[in-house]
């Protein structure tokens, strides 16, 4: 798309290098189209043949590399990856994912990260050979068509809409628990089923929860499916601000990274310095739903690898980008992978009898804790943002969903002894009223 952007310019250099309509950047071959019976038959038949060549998109390539601003190292791209990959999905599943993998959840991120491992290995090649900022919308007009990378950019943006969405409902909904007050997150949140009409009735049959008792915590109103209008505008302010070019620079980025980092590493470190059970004990206590509980794990967890790929947009920014490219996007991978497992290594560890969620709050603020005091409430964090994460058509909601069916947690523990059924596992199940 931006390729297409920079051929509009009347200007006669940019015109000259990036033209993409020119005959000669083109192959053609082997279509006749006379006897198709409508124009639109005949468009999509063009499109689906067209396809861009190598040297028409490096000498794009090229010339936007030389308008775009200072060039990006492989710490700087490493750092964008990470970024954007770890994020909501760490936070927010991190505690998803207990119920259903138990301990093991550590290795279901690693399937997870093995699963994109295959589509970062083409994206690697892809980006070193064609180091352009149009990522997959122009390696799919290179190798397959011009029709390909519009489907397939189309699919990405909505991707990133979905996934967008979801980190924004999540902030948001961090935001009414912040400020903790009714007649905010009612003016912020409209429950739907107090709008009227067909869509809120057939909404409301595939969501989750009981929603026909009236919310009156903050709490009840965010657990109910709902309109979320700070998410929508904190979406708005996004598009605005990337649209009228903003950018806020390496360093910003680089440390807003390292920021995230150091969190999730305190988080890890809080949990090792309270570790009070052996999660090795047995097969059955790190992993109490075996291979089943890990690879659903895996399905969970691939929202927080979702943005990956974002790095080859930076490609024609990068240094040497043959070299940098591969290097960035395995670097992107490895390390979102290696922090969000090791997120969810250290929370299994800890166990309480008051449920799950509140363990790590109450760990820390115990006298003599090494951090006492720093613990948050689980009810006006994470778990509100889960419950909310929970209400996007994502895989997330495929599992145990608050007052609709059981969660795997609940089969766990009636398919097991109870004392084959780990601490973490057993106060999930009790948190949500097993
Ligand atoms: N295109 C995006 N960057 N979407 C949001 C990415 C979500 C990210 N994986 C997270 O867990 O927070």
């Amino acid at each position: 798309m931006a390729l297409e952007s920079d051929s509009d310019s009347d200007d006669a250099t940019s015109e000259d290098v990036s033209d993409p309509r020119s005959e000669d950047d083109y192959d053609n071959e082997g279509v006749s189209v006379e006897n198709l019976p409508t124009m639109a038959t005949v468009e999509v038949v063009k499109m689906s043949a067209k396809r861009k060549t190598m040297a028409a998109i490096l000498k794009e390539a090229a010339a936007a590399a030389e308008l775009e601003g200072p060039k990006l190292g492989l710490f700087d791209l490493i750092c964008i990856g990470i970024g954007t990959c770890v994020g909501t999905g760490v936070f927010v599943l991190s505690g998803e994912v207990l119920p259903v993998a138990g301990p093991a959840a550590v290795l279901s991120w690693m399937v997870a990260g093995a699963a994109c491992l295959l589509s970062a290995l083409s994206f690697m090649e892809l980006s070193a050979r064609l180091p352009t900022r149009g990522s997959t919308y122009v390696f799919a007009f290179h190798c397959l068509g011009e029709l390909a990378a519009v489907i397939s950019s189309v699919c990405l943006t909505l991707e990133y809409g979905i996934s967008g969405a979801g980190v924004a409902r999540s902030w948001s909904g961090n935001v009414a628990s912040m400020v903790n007050s009714v007649a905010f997150t009612r003016m912020c949140f409209t429950p739907w089923s107090s709008l009227e009409g067909r869509y809120a009735s057939s909404f409301n049959s595939v969501t989750s929860g009981n929603h026909s008792v009236e919310a009156t915590t903050v709490h009840e109103i965010l657990d109910q499916p709902h309109l979320d209008w700070l998410a929508g505008l904190l979406m708005l302010l996004c598009v605005i601000l990337v649209t009228a070019g903003g950018d806020c620079g390496k360093m910003i980025t680089n440390a807003f990274t390292c920021m995230k980092v150091l969190l999730i590493l305190f988080m890890s470190v809080g949990c090792l310095a309270h570790w009070n059970q052996d999660i090795f004990e047995s097969f059955g206590a790190f992993a109490p739903r075996g291979t089943t509980g890990i690879v659903d794990g895996a399905t969970l967890l691939f929202f927080g690898f979702v943005g990956f790929d974002e790095v080859c947009c930076l490609a024609s920014r990068s240094k040497d980008p043959a070299r940098t490219m591969p290097r960035a996007i395995a670097g992107t991978l490895l390390g979102a992978t290696a922090i969000s497992a090791d997120c969810n290594r250290a929370g299994p560890q800890l166990r309480h009898p008051a449920g799950h969620g509140r363990e790590l709050r109450q760990r820390l603020q115990e006298p003599g804790s090494p951090v006492g005091g720093l613990g948050g409430d689980d009810r006006r964090g994470g778990a509100a943002a889960a419950g909310r994460l929970r209400q996007l058509p994502a895989p997330a909601g495929a599992h145990g969903r608050h007052g609709r069916g059981r969660g795997p947690a609940e089969h766990v523990l009636q398919e097991r002894p109870a004392g084959q059924v780990p601490g973490a596992l057993r106060s999930a199940a009790s948190e949500r009223g097993g």
